[in-house]
């Protein structure tokens, strides 16, 4: 971040400041500080990796969101390299669907587990008490039948879209890739912007192609963060026009 200007707080001056109220303890600061990036590093390269493997496999896809990006900012100057600002990429409404498609069909947190303080009846009629783990699957919600319709394993960024050309809310108890309710994830409108930014600069200025043969072998790694188990093997080059 720019130390120099007003309208960023670096990391740093958050801490120094945050210090001056006597209940936060370095301790507690350093706690902060590690959720920070603990939470934020591996989600967004998640969902990075799947962005780029579903738009590199639907080429369709591919041209919408250039053509919107195009749409909204004119043609794309490739000499003068442009990031597009927070404010700008609230107007990628494509984009913003194509995300949310990766994020219900991929979510970079693939399950939860939790327990109540104490005994409770949940919505659905289950019984349950403080020995009970109660383990949820985002991934499966995801790819719920039930939950999206007939054409829940379709990648299709339209279903996030209205017919004014809005974006469709979805409750956060059905798009659960972020959690819902008192637990929610705090970055998710963070990760949205950064994500728009980043893949709107790639996209605009590269073209990813996934390598030969390598597609069989993308498959999700078993692990807290659903990242790919062996890499997404991609060749990289500028585009001309
Ligand atoms: C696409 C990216 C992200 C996804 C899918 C995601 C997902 C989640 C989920 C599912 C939770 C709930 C965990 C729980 O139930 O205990 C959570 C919590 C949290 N996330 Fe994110 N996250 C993302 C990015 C970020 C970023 C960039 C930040 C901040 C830099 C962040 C900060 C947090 C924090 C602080 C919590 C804890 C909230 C609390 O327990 O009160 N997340 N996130």
């Amino acid at each position: 971040m720019d130390a120099n200007s007003d309208k960023t707080i670096r990391f740093d001056s958050f801490l120094a400041e945050a210090t001056r109220y006597e209940s936060l303890d370095a301790k507690l600061l350093r706690d902060y500080g590690f959720n920070f990036f603990a939470a934020g590093r591996d989600t967004i390269a998640s969902v990075l990796t799947w962005f780029f493997w579903l738009v590199a496999s639907h080429p369709a896809v591919e041209a919408k969101i250039l053509e919107e990006i195009e749409k909204v900012f004119g043609a794309v100057d490739r000499g003068n390299y442009k990031i597009l600002s927070t404010e700008d990429v609230k107007k990628l409404v494509y984009l913003h669907g194509a995300l949310c498609e990766v994020l219900r069909l991929f979510p970079p947190i693939p399950m939860e587990r939790k327990k109540p303080i104490k005994a409770d009846i949940l919505p659905s009629g289950h019984v349950v008490d403080s020995n009970t783990n109660i383990v949820f699957s985002f991934y499966g919600m995801g790819r719920s039948e039930e939950i999206w319709g007939k054409d829940c394993l379709e990648f299709k960024p339209e279903r996030w879209i209205n017919e004014k050309g809005g974006i469709v809310h979805v409750p956060s108890y059905k798009f659960i890739s972020f959690n819902a309710g008192a637990r929610t994830c705090l970055g998710k409108d963070m990760s949205f912007i950064q994500i728009k930014i980043v893949t709107s600069a790639i996209l605009q200025n590269y073209r990813v192609r996934i390598v030969k043969d390598h597609s069989d072998e993308v498959t999700p790694s078993l692990s807290i963060i659903l990242l790919m188990k062996h890499g997404l093997k991609v060749k990289i080059t500028k585009r001309q026009v």
